[in-house]
């Protein structure tokens, strides 16, 4: 009988699983774009798995590009998959001039929340909001991102490196890591740690698992990050049955644990000095009142914990093991960008906060890396009234697109970084480009832009410049030779080192370096 039940069931999910997987190949095929039209989470789950097509397309077949097509164009895609609950209009804009009025206003554009749902499993948060519920978010966490804080993440930063040059690397000549992302991760997590949450976590540390907790904060936080998709799929009564499943149930109990020690220890710290985190206005909002209830519920300060810890390490440390991999593969592009912070430190002394602005070329390298590999690939918006956009097609035509109330739209940082209208000779790395005076700033959007941008944009590019700046400075990167990919050619490296899986942010396969020190 149970076995019956069971095997119905099993049935009815696997015809639910190929209904999906057919709408996704119409949705892909149906248009020359890829489409994405998410309207479950389950669905979410779905295509996360099989890949996202925007990257498929752009870094790995390497094939069919979408900037092939011609700049501008719009790609209504007329998409009903069987998990919609109405028939589905999505609309993709690769023209710089209509995707800044998208985001420019966000009252008419607004952020399509439930599409965020897999970011809210610990309560609602600055990302996963809009409205009301988001102006307070902002307004509560807004005034953390100060020139006391910035500060702060510079030297915490530079501390971190150095600390990990003398204790874990201990200035051995030659450091050699299987993937990239195994120190790329800790040194974001560590600085989003302490100058976020003024959480100390040494790299000795942190291999301990404290008394009381079965995994280390630095895992559980990992686990939850990249197996959010299975705690989405899975049903809770169904998280005991692989021990995978079980892994990422402990990860996610575990985190709550080591958040609500985070707010209890802050909240009793005998010495309540002066702090210049994100923590203190988190916890300041979670006490004050505002007409009798506190500006930040409990709910909320555990959601905006939980976003801040993801948001504020894993775009980094992907885009940070991104950079160190082109630097890798384009050896002359290193070279010059060493030569450049040798101008300022000559003796190879820590810089000061005071200099940052002088790495130019630092910056340049981020900004070229997170040109070609955006850790948001696609930005949604949902049309919130009947409206209007005007676009251009190749020949410089205006056309006015009608976009009804509800519609999707979608964002792709691809395909507006890989404009060959905007940017010159698009698969090439060279930073250079942004030490012109007048780079297509519009054409650029890593952060999003208007009043929904990424709030931790400054905090990235700090603690970016100085890890960068700081390791080249000391370390010269080169791929890590292995046999069996010695008959490969620089395209094939690139495609192998650069390759991407799908997680909540673009996320690097396997970055294999090596780090050698420099005489
Ligand atoms: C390479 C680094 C980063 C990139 C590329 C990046 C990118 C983005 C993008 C594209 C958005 C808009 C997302 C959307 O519309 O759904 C965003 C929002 C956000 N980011 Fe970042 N981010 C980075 C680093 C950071 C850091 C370091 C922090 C925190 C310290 C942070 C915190 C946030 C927050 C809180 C939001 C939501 C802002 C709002 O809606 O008001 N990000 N980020």
């Amino acid at each position: 009988m149970v076995q019956t039940a069971v095997l119905i069931i099993f049935s009815f999910g696997l015809l639910y699983v190929v209904q999906l997987y057919l709408a996704f190949r119409r949705g892909t095929t149906q248009g020359t774009a890829p489409s994405l039209v998410v309207h479950s989470p389950r669905g979410t789950i779905f295509l996360a798995y099989l890949g996202s097509p925007q990257a498929d397309l752009i870094y790995s077949r390497g094939n069919t590009r979408i900037t092939d097509l011609p700049a501008g164009m719009y790609i209504p895609q007329y998409v009903s998959p069987p998990y919609a609950r109405k028939p589905a209009i999505l609309i993709q804009f690769t023209e710089q001039a209509t995707i800044k009025e998208v985001v420019s206003y966000r009252a008419r554009f607004p952020k399509p929340v439930k599409q965020y749902g897999a970011l809210s499993f610990f309560g609602k948060n600055i990302v996963a909001s809009e409205g009301d519920e988001w102006k307070r978010y902002r307004k509560v966490t807004a005034p953390s991102f100060s020139e006391r804080n910035n500060q702060l993440v510079w030297n915490e930063t530079c501390r971190i490196m150095m600390d990990m040059f003398d204790n874990v690397w201990q200035w051995k000549d030659e450091i050699v890591l299987d993937n990239c992302i195994d120190i790329t991760l800790p040194i974001a997590l560590f600085v989003i740690g302490v100058a976020g949450f003024g959480r100390r976590i040494s790299w000795t540390d942190d291999q301990k698992v404290p008394p009381g907790h079965r995994i280390a904060f630095k895992d559980a936080l990992h686990i939850v990050s990249t197996e959010i998709f299975v705690k989405l799929a899975v049903p809770k009564w169904a998280m005991g049955l692989t021990q995978r499943f079980r892994n990422v149930q402990t990860a996610f109990d575990e985190l709550r644990v080591y958040m609500l020690e985070m707010i209890e220890a802050r909240k009793n710290s005998e010495k309540k000095e002066e702090r210049y985190d994100l923590f203190s206005s988190l916890l300041d909002a979670n006490e004050e009142e505002s007409d009798g209830e506190a500006k930040l519920s409990d709910d909320e300060l555990l959601g905006n914990i939980y976003i801040f810890l993801v948001a504020g390490h894993e775009t980094t440390a992907h885009t940070l093991c991104y950079a160190f991999g082109l630097l890798a593969l384009y050896q002359d592009e290193q070279e010059t960008l060493y030569q450049h912070i040798k101008s300022i430190i000559p003796d190879g002394r820590t810089p000061t906060y005071e200099e940052m602005n002088l790495f130019t070329r630092s910056m340049a390298v981020l900004y070229e890396t997170l040109r070609l590999y955006p850790p948001a690939i696609s930005i949604p918006k949902v049309a919130a009234e009947d409206t209007r956009l005007t676009v251009s097609n190749s020949a410089g035509e205006k056309k006015v697109v009608p976009v009804p109330r509800g519609c999707d739209i979608v964002i792709s940082t691809p395909a507006l970084h890989y404009n060959p209208r905007y940017w010159e000779d698009p698969y090439v790395f060279r930073p250079e480009r942004f030490l012109e005076k007048d780079w297509p700033r519009d054409a650029f959007l890593p952060f999003s832009a208007g009043a929904r941008a990424c709030i931790g944009r400054r905090f990235f590019e700090i603690e970016g410049i100085a890890i960068l700046t700081m390791l080249v400075s000391k370390y010269k990167i080169e791929v890590k030779e292995e046999p069996q990919f010695a008959m490969e050619n620089l395209k094939q490296r690139r495609e192998r080192l650069l390759a991407n899986m799908p997680g909540i942010t673009l996320t690097p396969v396997r970055v294999p370096l090596v780090f050698k020190k420099r005489a």
